[in-house]
């Protein structure tokens, strides 16, 4: 059956025929890293690094954490491959970056991430319904609430919330601010890092009702009393007046011009506009294929998606936008992603070329 001579239409090296190593090597690849998460998912899910705080031998481990052999030698085996356990003399603990990052009691506990890199998984296992029928429908709110919140809030703790708050806490206006609107503001956490920086600000997180609870949650553990959460949309309800400074990071309204009006009126004259977000040029197409696509499979019931990852309807192109912010603040400063971002990451915590404006208003309106 297996005879050399047998005729065979695709064997490597005949004709034109490609070998199977290049197709074999990208299935390797993918399916690998895949499986590596799986592995980093479950130990996580499964409290083994928080076992792993004191070293444990096998055995020990398999009880403090209900398991069972032989998987769980290969599962350690495999996280010790990755860098995030080590063995010595029979017993496993945990590395300095599990130790930081993976034990749930960790103030930097990053399994929020993991899950909704999960729950992103959800979405690509159904890609070819999507293909076929469009993309799937989820509410604007439930979208936001569903895990991502807190991913977010797990993932700026690791750089970008720091490296963020120590830009704008070194202009000078920000010292003399008094009240801070933090416009999908979501976790709260800017909101609070702020105001711990400029001991007389208020600050108020806006957001979607669904969010509260979380806000609320982060502004209790981090004893934050001079900082309040309202709930609303914020392309449509009161966002006050007369406020010192208006921060807006990663936001469907970024690049909206009708949303920059309703921040000019809401700021007092000489307040500080600090946005950040992903932009494109005019003219632009497609910063990272495999994230468009990951774009492409839901759709919000609210604003609405455009073809590219953190395109909205109505945006302005980058060129337009500035031009717009020209017109009625006055620029202070435009920072560049590697000042303050952190690792891109799947699923909402990429970086990108995203920017980030400091802007103080004129007196004049917006017409
Ligand atoms: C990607 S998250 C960014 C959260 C936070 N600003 C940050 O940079 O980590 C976007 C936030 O904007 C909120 N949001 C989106 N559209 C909104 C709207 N129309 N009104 C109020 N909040 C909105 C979401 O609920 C979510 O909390």
């Amino acid at each position: 059956m297996f005879a050399t001579d047998q005729p065979t239409t695709h064997m490597k090296g005949e004709g034109d025929a490609p070998g199977a190593d290049a197709l074999h090597s990208l299935f390797y690849t993918a399916s690998r890293h895949y499986k590596e998460f799986c592995a980093m998912n479950a130990a996580v899910r499964l409290g083994l690094f928080d076992a792993l705080e004191e070293p444990l031998t096998l055995t020990g481990l398999c009880t403090a954490c209900n398991l069972k052999l032989p998987a769980t030698e290969h599962l350690v085996e495999l996280l010790c491959e990755l860098g995030l356990l080590c063995r010595k003399e029979g017993h496993y603990r945990n590395t300095p970056l599990s130790a930081l990052y993976l034990v749930s009691s960790s103030p930097l506990f990053q399994g929020a991430v993991m899950r909704d890199i999960q729950n992103g998984f959800a979405l690509w296992e159904r890609l070819d319904r999507v293909l076929r029928k469009g993309p799937l429908d989820v509410m604007e709110e439930a979208f936001f609430e569903n895990g991502m919140v807190d991913s977010l809030a797990a993932e700026i703790l690791c750089g970008e919330l720091q490296k963020t708050v120590d830009a704008v806490a070194a202009i000078p206006a920000f010292q003399q601010a008094r009240s801070l609107l933090d416009l999908g503001g979501g976790h709260g956490l800017y909101a609070i890092a702020l105001s711990r920086l400029n001991p007389e600000l208020r600050a108020t997180v806006f957001d979607f009702p669904d969010i509260a609870r979380k806000a609320e949650e982060v502004m209790a553990a981090h004893g934050a009393d001079r900082v309040r959460f309202v709930s609303g949309n914020l392309f449509t309800d009161d966002l006050g007046s007369d406020h010192d400074v208006i921060f807006l990071s990663y936001n469907p309204g970024g690049k909206n011009p009708a949303l920059l009006k309703r921040i000019h009126d809401a700021l007092k004259p000489g307040g500080l506009f600090v946005t950040k977000h992903v932009y494109y040029r005019k003219g632009e197409g497609s910063k990272d294929r495999l994230l468009d696509l990951e774009w492409s499979l839901s759709a919000f019931k609210g604003v609405g998606k455009e073809d590219n990852i953190y395109r909205f309807t109505g945006d302005l192109s980058w060129e337009a936008y500035r031009d717009l912010l020209e017109r009625h603040f006055t620029i202070r400063e435009i920072l560049e992603a590697d000042a303050f971002s952190g690792h891109p990451l799947a699923k909402f915590g990429d970086r990108l070329d995203s920017r980030m404006i400091v802007a103080v208003k004129k007196r004049q309106g917006i017409v």
